[in-house]
């Protein structure tokens, strides 16, 4: 049996819809994999109870039609689903890395993208590169319709995740139709000083760049509490915060030495509005790993 873990991942960092994602150190997806007449899945793990073993409505189900590799799939959640961690990109990063190896059907990393985003196109009716990109690459991605850029990063983060559900359908839907002229000029700047903090693993610019007033502000409304945690992280020293992919996790860029005290003052902000929420004290880290 094949082994391997893909980490959970945060796309959009604000400025980047659609377009920016990183992979985290921690959680992640453990997948185990041998060849088969035919695709079974087992789920056990976090919010495994709420995913279908249906290979027609599971992500793997999909990446194992597109590379014609039939396998017995044990999937361990380490990723609750609808959390914006990029839970159902982790098992669809995991199983296109595993089955290529297994199969050895001898794509790269970077064609592996494609392949894992139709595992995605399965829960949320669009194939976007965002999560499966980081979760297979690491580090921080780029995604766009010419391919995956890809640069290693170091970056502390806290991860808070609420006790709440958003479906990625659901956080689409609310999404602007339409952005002024003036939004746009300010997402490039963001976009762009984020993408230079990433080069210099510099907490403070990437921060800077998470700053979004389109999709952001919008999404924000579906998370009770968000408002106040974003304020509560900002006081105690993030250099950024905002909705991980499309929620309900709010995610936080800073310094190593203040990671600790954000994260508690994250949790208590959702405990002070009655919402029960666990953090992730994380960093950017590797893709998918084989073992
Ligand atoms: N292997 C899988 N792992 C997780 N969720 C899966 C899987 N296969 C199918 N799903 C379904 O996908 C949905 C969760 O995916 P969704 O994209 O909404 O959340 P997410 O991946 O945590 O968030 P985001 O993409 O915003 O980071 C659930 O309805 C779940 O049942
Ligand atoms: N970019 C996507 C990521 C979620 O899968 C979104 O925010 O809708």
């Amino acid at each position: 049996m094949l082994t391997v873990r893909a980490p959970a991942t945060s796309a959009n960092l604000g400025s980047g819809f659609d377009v920016f994602g990183v992979a985290l150190e921690r959680p992640a997806d453990v997948i185990r994999l041998e060849k088969a007449d035919r695709v079974t899945i087992e789920m056990t793990g976090a919010g495994s109870q709420y995913i279908p073993e249906d290979p027609d409505k599971n992500t793997v189900g999909a990446v194992a039609d597109a590379l014609d590799a039939p396998a017995r799939i044990q999937i361990d959640k380490g990723v609750r689903p609808a959390s914006g961690l990029g839970s159902s990109a982790a098992s669809a990063a995991a199983a296109a890395v595993g089955l290529n190896e297994l199969y050895d059907r001898g794509y790269s990393r970077e064609e592996l993208v494609p392949i894992a985003a139709k595992g995605e196109a399965v829960v949320s009716g669009d194939a976007h590169d965002d999560n499966v990109a980081p979760s297979i690459m690491g580090g921080f991605t780029i995604a766009t319709e010419q391919g995956v850029t890809q640069v290693d990063a170091d970056i502390p983060l806290v991860a808070c995740l609420p006790d709440i559900v958003v479906s990625t359908r659901d956080a689409r839907n609310v999404v602007p139709e339409t952005a002024r002229v003036d939004q746009m000029v300010e997402t490039v700047g963001n976009a762009a000083a984020l993408t230079t903090g990433m080069h210099r693993d510099d907490p403070e610019l990437v921060g800077q760049g998470m700053h979004d007033t389109v999709v952001t502000p919008a999404r924000a409304k579906l998370i009770d509490g968000y408002e106040q945690v974003r304020e509560a992280a900002l006081a105690a020293g993030a250099t950024g915060v905002t909705i991980s992919g499309a929620g309900p996790t709010v995610m936080a860029a800073c310094a190593e030495d203040d990671r600790r005290q954000i994260a508690s003052t994250m949790l208590d902000a959702f405990g002070e509005r009655g919402v029960d929420a666990r953090v992730y004290q994380t960093r950017i880290g590797g893709g998918a790993e084989v073992f």
